[in-house]
């Protein structure tokens, strides 16, 4: 359970990046205080920034680049890659179209998932089959994207191996038939400046994204510079602010990861408000349990949280589908 935490801390991650390989480095001390960190953190928000991730600044940079010279385009253009039904609910949505709580975001997105081929996960997948639908303009979006994800797919899985240690002194619990074969999502995002409102796009409410907790294991947020908007609830029900910290990733804990660490570690709610003058930016990440895996409680957490399992078992790919659904009225 989350608790009233006032900041998010900051975690350098680099020592459990340089033992990577290394079959010993739950025994490292470096790599040791990494996960003593992250265990507080987990337990403490359910939210932290990473830096020391090795992802270069350039390319967090020109993500969010092409991300804004992608919203900046017509709508008529950006809505070649229209998200639907048919598409598997990949590509774009315009702005209100995406609901949290019953009430549109004030949000534009291209949502992406890892790619689902027909009768994959028999009728617990169907809904979600298809493959990405990239825009071609900006002429670099996709290559530039589909590098960024090969190197956030691996980043997220060595955070996940902190984790693994500091829940179970292993870093292998989520190998195999939990996460050995993650699922994962990206969405790409803008926010629309309040001052929007104005203009011919009347916005209907100033919430970019309502509360909600993501569906996974971990999220990692590629945020615009210099814009706060992003908010995290604590304990007693305040918001704080996870301020851009530029350089880092914000990462946050899902529903999946709550359920295998018998709440030990929360989903923290958040939301998002860009009352700023300008347009937003954020492309999220979502590393997720496989698709068809059967998440519970694992039995050392449950050791650690009184002998009970709390937490019911889900199978992930019907959580994502049951949300992603409801997420569109179409
Ligand atoms: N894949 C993830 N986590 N997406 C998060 C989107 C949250 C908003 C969504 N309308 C909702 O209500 O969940
Ligand atoms: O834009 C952000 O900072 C966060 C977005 C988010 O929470 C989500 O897409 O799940
Ligand atoms: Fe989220």
């Amino acid at each position: 359970m989350a608790s009233n935490f006032k900041t998010i801390p900051i975690i350098d991650i680099s020592p459990l990046l340089k033992k990577r390989d290394d079959p010993n480095m739950s025994e490292d001390k470096g790599v040791l205080e990494v996960c003593n960190l992250l265990d507080r953190a987990c337990k403490e928000a359910g939210f932290f920034y990473v830096k020391g991730h090795g992802i270069p600044d350039s390319l967090i940079n020109a993500v969010k680049d092409v991300t804004r010279d992608f919203f900046d385009l017509p709508y008529e253009e950006k809505n070649k890659i229209k998200l639907s039904a048919v598409t598997g609910y990949r590509g774009y949505q315009r702005i209100g179209e995406n609901i949290t709580l019953g009430v549109p975001d004030m949000h534009e997105a291209i949502d992406c998932y890892r790619e689902v081929t027909p009768g994959m996960y028999g009728a617990l997948g169907k809904s979600l089959e298809g493959s990405n639908m990239w825009p071609s303009n900006p002429s670099n979006f996709k290559l530039l994207m589909e590098e960024y994800l090969g190197l956030l797919i691996d980043l997220s899985r060595r955070i996940m191996q902190g984790i693994s240690i500091a829940l179970s002194g292993s870093p292998n619990m989520f190998e195999g038939e939990r996460a050995g074969d993650p699922f994962w999502v990206m969405r790409i995002i803008g926010y629309p400046a309040l001052s929007d409102s104005t203009n011919a796009m009347k916005l209907d409410n100033d919430i970019g994204c309502g509360a909600h907790t993501d569906y996974g294991l971990l999220t990692l947020v590629n945020q615009d510079d210099d814009i706060t908007a992003l908010q995290v609830r604590n304990r007693s029900g305040e918001w704080i602010s996870a301020v851009p910290i530029p350089g880092t990733f914000v990462c946050n804990i899902g529903d999946m990861l709550k359920i295998l660490s018998n709440g030990l570690y929360e989903s923290t709610l958040h939301r998002v408000i860009n009352s700023s003058p300008k347009y937003r930016v954020s492309v999220a990440f979502f590393l997720e349990p496989n698709f068809d895996a059967a998440i519970e409680p694992l039995e050392c957490c449950v050791q650690h949280t009184g002998g009970i399992a709390k937490l019911e078992r889900a199978v992930y790919g019907e959580h994502l589908v049951r949300k992603v659904l409801t997420n569109f009225i179409m």
